[in-house]
């Protein structure tokens, strides 16, 4: 059988394929990773037991050095061309900060197309927290990062976050799931508008506003997302 390739602009945006085995392992790497940071947060130790977890974590350090790093240059030049293999597509999305599963800096926060908006959810531990108990607002201008930048799933074109504008209505609970939620908002040449909301449990947390800016081209509504544009405005 022919194995699958993938083209970067293809690629949904924070979601990944489905993981090889080795990208299961390293998912469950940085689960332990982020675990071991979670308890190392007020952790109630003494000097001599400090020093002898650090020896442990230089240890492993030492170890991981060993391997080295696939190449981002390889990956990205094979992803370009649509030559790209499932582990290049994973390599991609898979360590993206907060969304992806095999980062340890990641809850993680899962991203998925529901219909016409964007859906979010994580549950953010006490590594996330800025006000006591309370997830650090920095942190969710991240998530909301993370959230509306999936809108381009909709149109074709990629580029970066030019404007994020929050305004935090409640503070946002740790330890509990945070629902996020995005939409489209308009197109217009280069730039592409998005809304966002937060909410723990049935209370609005956060509102946004953002606009992103194309790398090359316009965006342009996909196919099936031609709805999308309002009635005065082509697809
Ligand atoms: C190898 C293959 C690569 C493929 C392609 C990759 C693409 C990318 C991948 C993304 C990978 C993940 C990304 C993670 C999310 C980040 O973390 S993104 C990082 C944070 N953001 C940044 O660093 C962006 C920094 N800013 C910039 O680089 C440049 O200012 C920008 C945003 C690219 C725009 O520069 P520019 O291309 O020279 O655009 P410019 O001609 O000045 O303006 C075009 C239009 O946009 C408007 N505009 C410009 N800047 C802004 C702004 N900041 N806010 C609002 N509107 C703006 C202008 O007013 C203009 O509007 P019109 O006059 O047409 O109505």
């Amino acid at each position: 059988m022919t194995e699958q390739t993938f083209n970067y602009f293809d690629l949904p945006i924070g979601e990944s394929p489905e993981p090889t085995p080795v990208s299961e392992q390293r998912r469950e790497l940085a689960r332990e990773l982020l675990a071991i940071s979670e308890q190392l947060v007020r952790l109630d130790a003494d000097e001599s037991a400090l020093a002898d977890y650090t020896a442990q974590a230089r240890a492993l350090r030492e170890q991981l050095e060993s391997h080295g790093h696939r190449s981002m240059r390889d990956i990205l030049g094979r992803l370009i061309t649509g030559q790209g293999s499932r582990q290049d597509a994973l390599d991609m999305a898979e360590f993206e900060i907060l969304s992806g599963p095999a980062s340890p800096l990641s809850p993680p926060m899962t991203l998925w197309l529901d219909g016409d908006t964007v859906r979010g959810s994580a549950t953010f531990g006490r590594v996330f927290m800025g006000p006591p108990g309370k997830v650090h607002g920095g942190v969710l201008a991240l998530a909301l990062d993370m959230l509306m930048a999936k809108t381009q799933d909709f149109v074709t074109g990629l580029g970066m976050t030019g404007t994020l504008n929050i305004r935090y209505l409640a503070p946002t609970p740790l330890n509990t799931e945070i629902r996020f939620e995005a939409r489209l908002n308009r197109l217009e040449g280069r730039k592409l508008f998005v809304e966002a909301k937060v909410f723990a449990g049935d209370t609005q947390t956060v509102e946004a506003t953002g606009i992103w800016v194309s790398a090359r081209g316009d965006y342009r509504l996909r196919d099936r997302f031609a709805h999308l544009a309002p009635a005065d405005q082509p697809a």
